[in-house]
């Protein structure tokens, strides 16, 4: 069958949290819709160890024959679970609120609003709290080293593909440190978990987002022309990029010739923790349990496009896109933006290695790239 029409019984689960990515504890609280953003809770700390919530769970389920009332969910809520514990505000050392940029613009307004822009940075930046280290457990947000800056609003973790243009505004305001910094939080994530999830939760961990990371890199590099520091993450770079390779390929047909392109696609088949209760409605119009699962993965792999959501990844019964968010199959498709990211990447990944003096590995993945180039070239135009 091709992927997009394999149907398994079999839950794939978001990540092995039974707090925040599986089991009834999560299914019980997401259901009882007790915040506004199903996001509110997966954010949340527990008080104690992961044990003792569980075991908290489990003593209001016995004594409310497994039919607890809102209130009752509010109250357990209430007791095992707390905000705003996980990070720490951090204006990064490098701040300044007046970069040489600012002078070279001529238009008051614009440097003005250039100047408010970039006041915004301290309220943005976050370290992760003591107790996140020493309690890894009891937080759906993933340890990193240094101190990062967030999308803002309810995104308040370091996220894959926002960071390449958090990076570009950070460069410009000559936070370069920063940027390092942020560079080795996601390969101290790639090094850990073998490829660059989505966000830095636990509950993204069955996703990544559109692969962006070499660009990031080679713009650090073009600011600051800290090549020796090549060296350190080179190694995380072919890890994430063999990841793509080997998780998120297919085979096209075209014009009786065979080529491999990637695609996006989560293997978790499982409502998203985050948006749990919009998972469940969506996914609500599919009776068979098998149907379901396709339709939960398939919003998961929409999420790994970043662009979540687009009609792009619709798919109507003729193959149009005359439909809604229940159709959404973006594992169906190859996307020239996604494989064009690929190939810029390989080729970025044969630079570092010339700069890291391997010419083997620098021939290996320029030869990656050139492969890739012409597949998306065939794929697109064919042989005419
Ligand atoms: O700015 C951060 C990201 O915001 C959107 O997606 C995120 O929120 C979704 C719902 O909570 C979640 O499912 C998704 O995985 C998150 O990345 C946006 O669509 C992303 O492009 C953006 O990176």
């Amino acid at each position: 069958n091709p992927i997009w029409q394999q149907k398994t019984l079999k839950d794939i689960q978001s990540c092995s949290s039974p707090v925040y990515c599986q089991g009834p504890l999560l299914d019980t609280v997401q259901r009882a819709q007790i915040f506004n953003d199903s996001k509110t809770f997966v954010d949340m700390s527990q008080v104690n160890s992961v044990n003792i919530t569980l075991e908290n769970f489990w003593k209001l389920m016995n004594a409310t024959d497994g039919t607890p009332t809102r209130q009752d969910i509010i109250e357990f809520v209430n007791a095992n679970f707390l905000s705003q514990n996980e990070t720490v505000p951090w204006t990064p050392p490098d701040f300044n609120e007046n970069p040489s940029l600012i002078n070279k613009i001529q238009d008051q307004n614009v440097r003005e609003f250039t100047q408010n822009l970039i006041k915004i940075w301290p309220t943005l930046g976050r370290k992760i709290s003591p107790d996140v280290y020493q309690n890894p457990d009891q937080h759906s947000i993933l340890e990193v080293p240094n101190g990062f800056v967030v999308p803002g609003g309810r995104f308040k973790e370091l996220y894959y593909w926002d960071s390449l243009w958090i990076v570009k505004g950070l460069l410009i305001s000559e936070m370069y440190d920063t940027v390092k910094g942020m560079l080795e939080n996601m390969c101290y994530l790639i090094n850990q978990i073998g490829f660059m999830p989505n966000g830095s939760r636990n509950y993204f961990l069955n996703r990544s987002q559109p692969p962006a990371l070499t660009l990031m890199i080679q713009e650090y590099l073009k600011y600051t022309k800290n090549t020796a520091w090549v060296n350190e993450i080179v190694g995380c770079v072919e890890s994430e990029l063999t990841f793509w390779l080997e998780n998120h390929t297919k085979l096209v047909e075209k014009d009786g010739e065979v080529y491999e392109l990637a695609h996006f696609e989560s293997e978790s088949n499982t409502p998203r923790p985050e948006s749990y209760d919009k998972d469940l409605k969506t996914c609500s119009s599919y009776s068979e349990e098998t149907e379901k699962k396709l339709c939960y993965k398939s919003l998961k792999s929409g999420a790994e496009t970043g662009w979540d959501f687009s009609t792009r990844w619709f798919f109507d019964d003729n193959g149009g896109t005359d439909t809604n968010l229940t159709h959404i199959r973006p594992q169906r498709v190859v996307p020239v933006d996604l494989n064009a990211f690929l190939c810029k990447a390989f080729a970025d990944l044969a630079e570092f290695y010339a700069i890291s003096g391997e010419p083997h590995k620098e021939a290996l993945w320029q030869e990656r790239s050139n492969i890739w180039q012409k597949s998306i070239e065939m794929v697109r135009n064919g042989n005419g």
